[in-house]
């Protein structure tokens, strides 16, 4: 079989769980499949590359970037140590990272000079993690006896839109991956860094947050690859987030569509962008265990195989907010809407969940980063006629599952199922797909609500009656 293997932060965290990852894709390659490896990085270091780069940015602190890069240094030169056997790959890593570690200090001196961070800057800065981690994975298949060559997502062919921080692969990447990754094939597993492309002028882009997952759908596409597999920290993708629900389940088989909804509605589980590739050339996601690689996890597929649980689960978003628009000037007017979210769209802001109550409002929910920016720019477009007013207290819980279009008393069991916990429901959205019921709930009881609503809709028990 040919299969692209995506490791995530948490699977490559230290030099012990990457000297797993290369034995994993040993185990495969040794029987005959072909892989391609597609890592993330070190669990953390990305955020910590963030928060350096505007740490410099802001307060222009040369010593607290060295004792970052120190610090970062130490960290990688460990997980070499403990991952690569071989004193030759080894040398040949640490004088590697080395360079690249260099590299990213000159880039942040220069933005502790400067104190300036363009979005350009910040996906370069950003890309390090991925682009410190492909090299150790990548020496410790060599070190087991396999060739392997690590390539950056641009080194691979992904060429991206010029949105960074938020990239899209160009049409024409994914012949070039194909013709890039193909000749290694068969005599080596390639290791390609997660999460990052580079525009048509080369310069380093990011796919989004989590983005890893997105690229290991696109690499699929390109070398056409039998299945992508995603390798996590849980069973597969499961019936509730398990650190909130400790009862929840493997789902075994779920649609592109229903894994779509869950991922937008909250489950870290995927990226939600992850599916799209694969979907449109049906090529089937398996999410999967990397501590019990035998258990097949989850399998994501065109065929929505009806389940005898019109919900399969149930997700949430937190760090999110409320914002209320109303106006009597809405009522019995067209184009009001097109002009709320045209305001929204030219400040770079994505809507989450809406719903309209009234003709005289409307109400939607925003990422917490972006609340003050909206409401703002919301008060200052549309004038004194308009109230605006938000609450960032708030979460969204959805039911997700194909089984709930067409299947009434779903939205009455949500509902009494909260209820009965005493949760008051501030908002409701149902996609028109109905394939999900989202409620905004406050967040101290969003966990509570989660919970809730596994146990309404049975989820702690095997799917039709078997495991
Ligand atoms: N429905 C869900 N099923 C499985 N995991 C979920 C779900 N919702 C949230 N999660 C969380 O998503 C994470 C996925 O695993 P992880 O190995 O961290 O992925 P990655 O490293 O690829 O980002 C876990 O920490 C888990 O708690
Ligand atoms: N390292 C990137 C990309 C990524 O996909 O990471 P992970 O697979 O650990 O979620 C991030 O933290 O956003």
């Amino acid at each position: 079989m040919k299969i692209v293997m995506k490791f995530g932060g948490t699977s490559v965290g230290d030099g012990k769980k990457i000297r797993h990852v290369a034995e994993l894709a040993k185990s495969y390659y040794d029987k005959g499949d072909q892989v391609v490896l597609v890592t993330s990085a070190l669990a953390g270091v990305t955020d910590r590359l963030l928060d350096v780069g505007n740490d410099a940015c802001e307060n222009g602190k040369v010593t607290a970037v060295t004792e970052f890069i120190t610090a970062l240094k130490q960290q990688h030169f460990t997980a070499v140590d403990e991952a690569i056997d071989d004193e030759s790959v080894k040398a040949e890593v640490i004088e590697f990272l080395t360079t690249r570690i260099d590299e990213l200090e000159k880039a942040l001196v220069g933005i502790c000079y400067l104190g300036e961070l363009t979005l350009r800057s910040r996906d370069n800065i950003s890309s390090y993690g991925e682009r410190l981690a492909a090299p150790i994975v990548s020496g410790a298949l060599r070190s087991s006896g396999i060739a392997s060559v690590d390539y950056t997502g641009g080194e691979a062919g992904i060429i991206t839109t010029d949105v960074f921080g938020g990239a899209k692969p160009l049409q024409k990447s994914y012949a070039l991956i194909q013709e890039r990754l193909t000749p290694g094939l068969k005599n080596s597993v390639q290791v390609v860094t997660g999460f990052i492309g580079e525009n048509e002028d080369g310069n380093i882009t990011t796919l989004g947050r989590s983005g890893s997952d997105y690229t290991a759908s696109i690499v699929g596409v390109g070398i056409k690859a039998d299945e992508i597999w995603l390798w996590k920290e849980v069973d597969g993708i499961m019936t509730a987030n398990p650190k909130i629900v400790p009862s929840a389940r493997t789902i075994h088989f779920i649609s592109y569509q229903e894994a779509m909804e869950l991922s937008s509605l909250g489950a870290e589980v995927l990226h939600p962008r992850a599916i799209e590739p694969s979907m449109m050339h049906n090529i089937p996601v398996r999410v999967k265990s990397t501590f019990k690689p035998d258990f097949d996890g989850t399998l994501v597929v065109t065929e929505n195989k009806k389940s005898k649980n019109v919900v399969k689960a149930v997700s949430m978003i937190k760090k999110v907010s409320l914002i209320n628009v109303s106006s009597p000037e809405m009522v019995d007017s067209v184009g009001k809407l097109a002009v709320i979210f045209s305001i929204l769209a030219n400040k770079d802001v994505g809507v989450r969940l809406i719903s309209q109550g009234s003709e005289s409002s409307i109400s939607f929910i925003v990422n917490d980063a972006d609340r003050s920016k909206t409401v703002k720019a919301l008060k200052a477009e549309l004038g004194e006629a308009y109230t605006i007013d938000y609450r960032s207290d708030v979460s969204v819980v959805a039911v997700v599952g194909a089984g709930m279009a067409g299947t009434p008393g779903v939205a009455k069991r949500v509902f009494t199922a909260l209820g009965k916990e005493n949760i008051s429901i501030i908002m409701i959205s149902q996609g028109s797909s109905e394939y999900n019921i989202s409620c905004v709930v406050s967040s101290a009881e969003v966990n509570t609500a989660v919970a809730a609503l596994h146990a309404e809709f049975e989820l702690d028990k095997p799917e039709n009656g078997k495991e």
